[in-house]
């Protein structure tokens, strides 16, 4: 088991409970979609997943581990196993593209070896190899100011795959880029997480994506879960009530997505629950 939220709570620091009562497990190798309205707390659901958002009320274990236990040295440990890609990756703006794809693996080496590699990067070859995955090796040597926002973000997912994260935590990992290379980035990191048996856990506001990529969907409104089920069982009407009176029209989103796309539109059939914890 990846992770598993049992009746749990997370409010951010001096601010509201934004998520409540969440029941959720996660398998190792799964790969999981969580879409929902803005402000419904998707990126504080993946900061709780990632450890750095405390549980306030129920029990959460990632790895078997409950994080709000650990000591420093431990959290670290557990933290080298999971990968981070950011909506707008955190990179320095003057860091060379080698550099923060190197920095994947800063918290599973020592202190001299990180050291070491931010001034000189130790291992250009497989970084060049990783970055090749996403057509990008040829801005190895470039800085990260001289991207674009969807450059930038698929080298946020470069570092990931070159750590070789156990735990991918992706928070709308493909929103700055065009809707074929997002589709195409998308079905990647699918790929490649499952070739490595890697859990992906990702917060999509495409619904179209979600359902084409993604084995299972989790639909969280207003910081609860509201439906979480296959892809292929996704309904209509689960869309329709999770983003009533939000400001998307679920019905023309698609409709201008599969347009965009020229892909298949979502299957939808009966729905069914997800697999129950062990
Ligand atoms: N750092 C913070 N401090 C206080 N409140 C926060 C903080 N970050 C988010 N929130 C609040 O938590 C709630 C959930 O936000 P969150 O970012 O998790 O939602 P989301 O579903 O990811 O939204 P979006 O799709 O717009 O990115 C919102 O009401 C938001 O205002």
């Amino acid at each position: 088991m990846s992770i598993r939220f049992d009746g749990v709570g997370a409010a951010h620091p001096g601010g509201k409970p934004v998520l409540h009562g969440i029941d959720l497990c996660i398998k190792a190798g799964e790969r999981v979609a969580v879409i929902g309205p803005s402000g419904a707390g998707k990126t504080s659901l993946l900061r709780v997943m990632g450890s750095s958002l405390p549980a306030s009320t129920g029990t959460l274990r990632v790895f078997g581990d409950e994080p709000v236990i650990l000591s420093g040295s431990q959290l670290k440990r557990l933290r080298s196993r999971i990968g981070l890609i950011h909506q707008s990756p955190p990179l320095p703006a003057r860091q060379r593209v080698v550099t923060a794809v190197s920095a994947g693996r800063l918290g599973q080496w020592s202190t001299l070896r990180a050291l070491a590699s931010l001034c000189y990067p130790l291992d250009i070859a497989g970084v060049r190899a990783t970055l090749r995955l996403l057509d990008l090796d040829d801005k190895l040597f470039e800085r990260c100011d001289q991207l674009s926002g969807g450059q930038l973000q698929r080298v946020g997912i470069a570092r990931v795959l070159y750590q070789q994260a156990e735990l991918i935590l992706a928070d709308e990992p493909v929103s700055a880029m065009d809707p074929n290379l997002a589709d195409h980035t998308l079905g990647l990191l699918n790929r490649l997480a499952a070739e490595r048996g890697a859990t992906l856990v990702a917060s999509l506001h495409a619904v179209d994506l979600a359902l084409r990529h993604f084995p299972r969907v989790v639909g969280l409104r207003s910081g609860a879960v509201v439906f979480d089920c296959p892809a292929s069982d996704v309904t209509e009407a689960d869309l329709q009530a999770l983003y009533a009176n939000a400001n998307i029209d679920v019905a023309d989103e698609r409709q201008s997505s599969d347009l965009r796309t020229q892909a298949d539109p979502p299957h939808f059939s009966v729905r069914s629950a997800a697999p129950r914890c062990l």
